[in-house]
């Protein structure tokens, strides 16, 4: 028996032996530059994502300072930081995601996470009408009223004298939009008292969490089939994910059973797909559900938080807050009529603004790599076919060549319209953002509105609350943030 297992042992050994040698000096990516430990062990990235908390997106930055623009980061990947490579990596064709990251969100059937290329065509075929700028146009009264109680729960603050977290604000915003959108109705976040009850936090736990079921896939099926009280001992966060999951798929059967009450205003996105031309194994309560989980978790913690940044850095100064009034004030010149997108989205510093909280917000932090099917050519480098490689946003969105004193909030530089070709805050090409029509109008008319009516004041906040501490795939700033936390006035009028 004990010589059974030196044999397995001795065996162990002559193949991980091996495996180091194969990839250190065989593989087709041995010739890359980057660290030896990162070519030999998937181990490398863990200790930076899962033990050191989202920290890897940093260390590549730091990796490329030594290396140069294209590094190995792992034993199966590469990592360019080059702006100009952006449009190729990310440009049209048929191009797969990378399987590996494909367990990481517990969504492994939604369009996000679907490697393959062709199959991701056929399931986002029929969201794409969804989200198209006529759409969403015809969406604005649910973004009209969802604002309302917005400014009705602010107005208590008003009066009160109390100050609030303006993030927690508009994560409810966002929530109740997108739950809106994808049910039919809202979860109604934004009647919380202070806006404690939001998915921000499960939604931030599951995303941390992905960096482990990135490295141990079987993560989210033990952590499902855990008995609740389990579960919220080992990770009280993660399970709310869950039973939200849970949730979705109750509406879901009640949707597909024909007894949930379909709202007429406006389409909803989950009886649009179940009535969709998606084969039936593709409209399955498991398959739609992890769509739904995904459209919410996306419609809602990336747009809120931009928003949080771009009102961070508006309400910090003085002079950029004063030039947005006076825009809103001549735009605008009666703030309690319903408000049009079709205005606010023409205003061009109010536009400088987002485009630059989309830049310091990021939206996305984490790499998303690409396998092309043909070999790739990079400054003197031939890629071979098949190879995860990507780019990230956080990278280029400091390229201090396209934007200079890159840490500073500057909207004018989007003044230039030269600048446009370097806007890639919703990513590129087939994989690209589905819901930047709803988020851009969602940041118009909220931030418009809240700017136009209200007198905003920074308490106990500062820049650490809104600076990209750790890369959970979504943003995270310092973990002990309080939150952005601001006092609030009406505004006066600045032109009569
Ligand atoms: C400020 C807000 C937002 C930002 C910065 C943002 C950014 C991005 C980026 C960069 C990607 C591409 C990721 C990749 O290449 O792997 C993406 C994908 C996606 N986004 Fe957004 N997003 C935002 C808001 C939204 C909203 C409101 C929705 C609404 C549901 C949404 C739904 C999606 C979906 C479904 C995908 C996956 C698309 C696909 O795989 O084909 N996003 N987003």
């Amino acid at each position: 028996m004990q010589s059974l297992f030196s044999l397995a042992f001795a065996a162990f050994g002559v193949y991980l032996l091996a495996l180091s040698v194969y990839r250190l000096y065989l593989s087709p990516l041995a010739k890359f530059p980057g660290p030896k430990l990162a070519a030999l062990t998937r181990w490398y990235e863990f200790y930076f994502e899962v033990i050191k908390r989202g920290q890897f997106t940093f260390h590549i930055s730091d990796l490329h300072k030594q290396y140069g623009p294209i590094v190995r980061i792992t034993p199966h990947e590469l990592h360019v930081a080059d702006s100009k490579f952006w449009s190729t990596l990310y440009g049209p064709g048929r191009i797969d995601k990378y399987d590996v990251l494909q367990q990481r969100q517990n969504i492994p059937r939604s369009i996000f996470a679907t490697p393959e290329s062709d199959l991701h065509r056929l399931r986002k075929a029929p969201l794409l009408p969804l989200f198209s700028r006529q759409r969403i146009s015809e969406f604005q009264p649910v973004i009209r009223e969802k604002l309302d109680i917005l400014c009705s729960k602010i107005d208590e603050y008003v009066q009160s004298g109390k100050s609030f977290k303006i993030d927690r604000a508009l994560s409810a915003f966002s929530g109740d939009v997108i739950t809106t959108y994808v049910f039919g109705q809202a979860y109604n976040h934004l009647q919380s008292p202070d806006f404690k009850e939001t998915f921000h936090e499960p939604f931030m736990a599951a995303s941390e969490a992905g960096h482990l079921a990135n490295q141990f896939h079987w993560l989210w099926k033990v952590v499902g089939s855990l008995p609740d009280s389990v579960g919220m001992a080992i990770q009280p966060l993660v399970v709310p994910v869950i039973l939200l999951a849970r949730d979705f798929s109750a509406k879901l059967e009640a949707i597909q059973a024909g007894t949930a009450k379909e709202n007429s205003d406006h389409p909803t996105i989950l009886y649009e797909l179940v009535r969709s031309d998606l084969p039936p194994s593709e409209k399955t309560i498991s398959r739609l559900t992890e769509e739904a989980q995904l459209l919410v978790a996306a419609g809602l913690t990336t747009t809120s938080w931009v928003m949080s940044v771009t009102a961070f850095y508006i309400i910090r100064d003085k002079s950029i807050y004063t030039r947005l009034r006076s825009e809103l004030d001549t735009a605008i010149p009666d703030s309690t009529k319903p408000l049009s997108l079709q205005t606010v989205e023409k205003l061009p510093f109010l536009n400088a603004c987002i485009r630059e909280g989309l830049r310091l917000g990021y939206g996305v932090s984490a790499r998303s790599p690409r396998l092309w099917p043909k070999s790739l050519q990079y400054a003197g480098w031939t890629i071979p076919p098949r190879t995860p490689v990507s780019c990230t946003i956080v990278d280029h969105n400091h390229n201090e060549e396209i934007f200079p004193d890159s840490w500073t909030f500057n909207p004018d530089r989007w003044l230039d319209p030269f600048i446009e070709q370097w806007f890639f805050s919703f990513g590129k090409g087939s994989r690209g953002c589905l819901g930047v029509n709803l988020a851009m109008a969602e940041m118009h008319m909220c931030l418009s509105t809240l700017f136009r009516r209200y007198q905003f004041e920074l308490f106990e906040t500062d820049e650490s609350d809104v600076k990209l501490a750790h890369d959970f795939f979504l943003i995270s700033p310092k973990l002990d943030s309080q939150g952005v936390r601001v006092n609030v006035r009406e505004a006066e009028r600045l032109l009569d």
